[in-house]
């Protein structure tokens, strides 16, 4: 991995360096938005931005950086955060496990063992995790949620209601794991209000920009770099990072860790978060996924951001 000096000399043509990527794969077509969620396919399939965010805030950032888009499974790292704060590693560690599927993020599979799912970064994991936040009713629960995720970002957040809704009446695929987990203990007998807060959580409204400063803030030991606030407890960020990294990219997390080397997160909305340990937040904006639900330029520009900048966590530097 480059060295304190070395990122220096890195972060000034870095601006630069997005600028050229961003050109570069403008024109590449490749890819299909998310249309199982009839709200998200009337995304305009040509918005591309990219931010980095480093941990001393500064910001660089390219392309279509004020467009609103729904987090979606992105959300899934910060609801595991909370719910670790709300009842510990311990405890977690019985409603959800930390192991890859090597599968689809919507795969109805659970531990055959222990009966859990998984990780908490596919969705019967996520929606376990999220079953697991606290608070006196739903208005509560959706508050501590929105309250979570402006710490990371610095500012309000709004739940897109077309978006919640319209996964809210489609999201039988969710509503089947949900009962699945009910039927094994592993998730408590409140499961719609509990689905309800997962669609919400999917549904929170951020940008590109607002994506870079949250990955910085997990690249920051949970302090957001801009406001300097705590977002969440120091303590979490290696088990966060560390279920982002073995499965964060769902059946690519294997290829990702291998290639790219630093933790991350998609969504089926487009957007990729990537965190590099004590230096940057980056994310990548582009709605074409691939087959396995990630983003097509997404994952080219993390690819070669990585290699350019040798962001790998392995790497060893020539000069060292
Ligand atoms: N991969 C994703 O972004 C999936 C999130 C989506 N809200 C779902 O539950 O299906």
């Amino acid at each position: 991995m480059a060295t304190q000096g070395d990122l220096e000399t890195v972060l000034l043509p870095l601006l630069e360096v997005i600028k050229d990527l961003h050109s570069q794969y403008q024109s590449l077509k490749e890819g299909t938005v998310a249309n199982y969620i009839p709200e998200l396919a009337k995304v305009n399939p040509d918005l591309f931005s990219i931010c980095i965010v480093t941990v001393d805030g500064q910001i660089y950032e390219i392309g279509d950086l004020e467009h609103l888009f729904t987090i979606q499974s992105i959300s899934k790292v910060f609801a595991y955060g909370l719910a670790l704060e709300d009842h510990g590693r311990d405890y977690v560690l019985t409603r959800v496990g930390v192991e890859p599927t090597g599968d689809a993020f919507n795969a109805i599979i659970l531990d055959e063992q222990s009966n859990r799912p998984l990780n908490p970064m596919v969705n019967a994991g996520a929606i376990a995790t999220t079953s697991l936040i606290k608070g006196a009713g739903a208005t509560e629960r959706l508050n501590r949620m929105l309250d979570m995720f402006k710490r990371y970002i610095g500012h309000d957040v709004f739940v897109d209601i077309s978006v919640f809704t319209s996964e809210r009446s489609t999201g039988h695929r969710n509503r089947a794991m949900a009962h699945l987990m009910l039927n094994f203990g592993m998730i408590d007998q409140n499961i719609e209000e509990s689905l309800d807060l997962y669609f919400q959580q999917c549904a929170v409204m951020v940008n590109c920009r607002d994506l870079a400063v949250m990955a910085a803030t997990l690249a920051n030991k949970g302090i957001n770099p801009i406001t300097q606030e705590q977002a969440v407890k120091k303590t979490y960020i290696k088990d966060i990072l560390s279920v982002m990294y073995t499965c964060g990219m769902y059946n690519f997390a294997g290829e990702w860790a291998y290639k790219v080397g630093i933790p991350a997160k998609s969504g089926v909305c487009g957007g990729i978060l990537a965190v590099v340990p004590q230096k940057m937040g980056i994310a990548v904006f582009s709605p074409p996924l691939d087959r396995r639900g990630n983003s097509v330029r997404g994952v080219k520009v993390c690819e070669e951001l990585s290699q350019r900048l040798g962001l790998h966590l392995f790497e060893c530097s020539e000069k060292g």
